[in-house]
């Protein structure tokens, strides 16, 4: 079963709880919440004020995508905000396996992204304790950037790795996902397509997940 997460960023934020409940009527299964810190990426997006206002506004699972320094300062409060999965960058973390303990100590579930640059390698001795591994396809920061085709390697080497442990931990793969490279994406083996402006940008945001899930099914 392929996981479709809508991400807010693209969103309209004069009118996120509208957009958040188009994209819930039309079957999306997480809702990718991009938490950016103006450190690790240049960009500053939403903390846990705001995801704490949204969330009982909406059934979704919380998909909270970390792309911020010291993520362990933060865990807390992201979990008390509502967050389901929460998800920090190897790059960001310096005791990953730590992090990884203390993410999963408050009940939730763990996540740990690659940048595109960073080799599958970093993930060699977490990966057992993870639930899904988020390999970024754009350098992580804003939405709407074009999808680096070479990750479709990424995702078809992490996909062997993780059956020849035989774990069968979520794919998801971010960044420049559209109608026109979703298929490809899933069958190198992702199983988890965050998209954000593919989505929030289109005339019919309804319309958009509906042709994402017929073209992924
Ligand atoms: O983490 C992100 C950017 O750092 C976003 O989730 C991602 O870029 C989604 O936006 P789009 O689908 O428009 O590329
Ligand atoms: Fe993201």
């Amino acid at each position: 079963m392929i996981k479709i997460a809508p991400s807010i960023l693209s969103a309209d934020f004069s009118n996120l709880i509208q957009d958040i409940h188009q994209v819930e009527e039309a079957g999306a299964d997480l809702l990718h919440i991009d938490v950016m810190d103006g450190h690790f990426v240049p960009n500053i997006t939403i903390g846990p004020l705001v995801m704490h206002s949204i969330r009982n506004k909406t059934k979704l699972p919380f998909d909270v995508h970390l792309m911020i320094e010291s993520p362990d300062r933060y865990i807390e409060d992201f979990v008390k905000a509502g967050a389901d999965i929460i998800t920090v960058h190897a790059e960001a973390a310096t005791h990953l396996h730590r992090t990884i303990q203390n993410i999963k100590s408050f009940g939730v579930k763990a996540a740990v992204s690659l940048n595109p640059a960073t080799p599958l390698s970093a993930l060699d001795f977490v990966l057992p304790e993870l639930d899904m591994v988020l390999l970024m396809s754009v350098n992580p920061g804003f939405g709407g950037q074009k999808f680096i085709p070479i990750i479709l390697e990424k995702i078809k080497s992490l996909r062997q790795m993780l059956k020849e442990r035989g774990l069968d931990t979520d794919i998801q793969v971010d960044g420049g996902i559209n109608l026109e490279n979703a298929k490809e994406i899933v069958q190198a083996g992702a199983n988890v397509l965050v998209a954000g402006s593919a989505i929030f940008n289109s005339k019919d945001i309804r319309e958009r997940v509906a042709a994402f899930r017929q073209i992924i099914k």
